[in-house]
């Protein structure tokens, strides 16, 4: 007779969120039906009892038992998006249900503390027993009952748990640096820009952001250990001594963030207040980055009035706080109009992207962010190297080399590219930035940390320089000669298979691409080794062979015809999250993406068949029209 251990009940996780003074105030709506019990009494009784009641069961029911068991163990797998953890956490999403449950947290926590435990013990002579381990988190609704689990598998792990409340990723990366708090490692729960139904985690050591492999391992790890439990083999994990040490780390965050501008900007009038004098608004997009406006800004004298969706609120019901959301954008640049600001700040939700709006309303984000930060770092740095993803245009690599700075082009997805950065370092070319077109971008002289709080910050610094030095000009004057490409265009095609073969035949998709490419049945396409990076030729392609885990797969061409000679390029590659493949063109010729995706589905889609297995209709449309509709 087999006997098996029920999954926790749904009464460990609370129905609560903190809103923004930090009290705890019901959710509107939730999952998880039943009323808040955890925030008030203590849950060791309810944790020994989901470990080790067992229930009899029959040889059916046996088989039924380790098959489900198993399923559940894949779906906590099928929960690594990359380097995060990421899953839909309320119900509400049409097709979807809900995957990323409180006990597949709790086991992927638990694995995380270990995983911990076990590389500081290897490394170090640290003691297990104090291992220390901070988290925080977004306004997400599921928030509140999710942190229980990740409280809850920690402690099982032995860690010593400090919650943080809501916070931000760089700030949870940050509690392991800052001297007062130094934990051993952080988790983040958030899932950045994606609708309020998902969450996610995101992992840290002091050595920075956990890699793809890491959390693979790690849920792999969840994975086994559900699977044991629910079957009831194996050691149900000791009782944990659950204890919350609330910390409030944003406060201590925030000054070290006001100390930087501080020191950097070295006002020789007023050097505590060095942003009297100018107006800056923010739009943290009801996500977590509020505490920038009132923690660092005013505090230093700037004039935030006309800040707005400030206040974190998990249904995020104004816009999706992303720097890359039309409306979050254009709302900023209408309040930096109508408040004559010299600048306007984006977050997003959990502020590891940012993106600004200058003094005359115009939009910086995407290639211009990177503009504007290589401007600012090579002016720091002469002849650094700058590493983004391959997405940008022409134009920028001609930016970065007018200033006498080195382009990488390299991978879509920012690890890819922060970790492309850290390993140039390695091999000695110096590699000051990295930044996707996205809004990721970490700098190296900031522990690599993908943090769009401190890209403000570094622009901030550079507004005030600029005012000090007699310039009359915004922050955009830095990148004026920076020139849009003339066609730009992303179209998706979804990859019609099972969810779990979604992977395998997405890559066959690229593969096959890779090869008409290289065949010649492509005319005017000719791949693209690495834009026109001279620093290590070749990796765009040559890594999709190497024994690196790759996340997804990719290859750039560049496209010439007859009359035009050579007017733009196209990248196609797997989407890091989805099962999709993404396409992106640009052309500086009138109809040049309507050219190549013409030559796209017509040359290759049909041509290989392959339409069968991927959704051609984005790509039909716009071959047809030139536009998507
Ligand atoms: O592959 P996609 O679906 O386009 O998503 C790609 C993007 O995913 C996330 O947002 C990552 O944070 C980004 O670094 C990456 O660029």
């Amino acid at each position: 007779m087999v006997m098996a251990a029920p999954a926790a009940p749904s009464t460990l996780y609370p129905t609560a969120r903190c809103n923004s003074s930090g009290n705890v105030v019901p959710f509107p709506a939730n999952p998880f039906k039943r009323s808040a019990t955890l925030l008030d009494r203590p849950f060791r009784q309810a944790l020994r009892l989901a470990a080790t009641v067992p229930q009899a069961v029959s040889g059916t029911d046996q088989q039924t038992n380790v098959l489900s068991a198993n399923e559940e163990g894949d779906r906590i797998r099928r929960l690594q998006n990359g380097s995060d953890v990421r899953g839909v956490a309320l119900e509400g999403e049409k097709g979807r249900s809900v995957d990323l449950t409180p006990q597949a947290v709790e086991a992927i926590a638990e694995s995380f503390g270990e995983w911990v435990m076990e590389s500081l013990t290897r490394e170090s002579e640290q003691e297990k027993a104090k291992v220390r381990v901070s988290f925080g988190r977004d306004p997400r609704l599921s928030g509140p009952a999710l942190s229980t689990a990740v409280l809850a598998g920690l402690s099982r792990a032995g860690c010593v748990v400090f919650d943080m409340g809501l916070a931000t990723t760089p700030a949870c990366f940050m509690s392991t640096v800052l001297p007062l708090f130094a934990y051993d490692a952080s988790i983040m729960m958030t899932a950045s820009h994606l609708p309020y139904t998902r969450n996610g985690l995101k992992f840290f050591t002091r050595r920075g952001g956990l890699n793809a492999s890491e959390v693979e391992e790690i849920c792999d790890r969840a994975a086994r250990k559900h699977t044991t439990r629910r079957m009831g083999l194996g050691h149900s994990g000791s009782v944990p001594s659950l204890t919350r040490n609330n910390v409030d780390f944003m406060s201590a965050y925030a000054e070290h963030l006001r100390t930087i501008i501080k020191e950097r900007i070295n006002h020789p009038h007023h050097y505590d207040t060095p942003l009297e004098g100018f107006k800056v608004v923010v739009n943290a997009g009801n996500g977590s980055g509020g505490f920038f406006t009132w923690n660092v800004l005013d505090k230093l004298g700037a004039d935030t009035f006309g800040s707005f969706h400030l206040e974190p609120d998990g249904m995020f019901p104004n816009h999706i706080p992303n720097p890359e959301d039309r409306t979050a954008m254009s709302l900023t640049r209408a309040a930096v109009l109508e408040q004559q600001a010299d600048l306007g700040i984006v977050f997003d939700t959990d502020v590891d992207r940012s993106g600004v709006v200058d003094s005359t309303g115009t939009a910086i984000n995407g290639d211009r962010q990177i503009a504007l930060m290589a401007a600012i770092v090579l002016r720091e740095h002469p002849g650094t190297t700058v590493v983004t993803d391959a997405r940008t245009s022409v134009a920028l690599t001609e930016f970065i080399a007018a200033r006498g700075g080195h382009h990488c082009l390299y991978r879509v997805g920012y690890r890819n590219v922060i970790d492309k950065g850290i390993q140039l370092n390695r091999d000695g070319v110096e590699t000051h930035l990295m930044m996707e077109t996205t809004g990721h971008g970490a700098l190296k002289e900031n522990h690599f940390l993908d943090d769009g709080a401190y890209m403000v910050v570094k622009i901030i610094i550079e507004m005030v320089r600029m005012k000090l030095m007699g310039s009359s000009e915004g922050i955009g004057s830095l990148i004026k000669e920076l020139k849009d490409p003339l066609e730009s265009v992303e179209l998706r095609m979804n990859v019609l298979t099972q969810p779990k073969h979604a992977k395998q035949k997405g890559a066959e998709v690229v593969e096959t691409l890779k090869q008409y490419i290289e065949e010649g049945r492509l005319q005017g396409w000719h791949l693209d080794a690495c834009g026109d990076c001279w620093v290590s030729d070749g990796c765009l392609v040559d890594s999709n062979d190497t024994p690196v885990d790759i996340d997804a797969r990719m290859y750039r061409a560049r496209v010439s015809d007859d009359v035009h000679g050579q007017h733009g390029w196209i990248q196609i590659r797997q989407s890091v999250h989805n099962p999709n493949i993404a396409i992106n063109m640009q052309s500086s010729m009138v109809g040049g993406c309507q050219a190549i995706t013409t030559t796209l589905r017509d040359e290759f889609l049909l041509a290989s068949g392959l339409e069968e297995f991927v959704d051609i209709s984005q790509v039909d449309t716009y071959a047809r029209s030139g536009s998507l509709g």
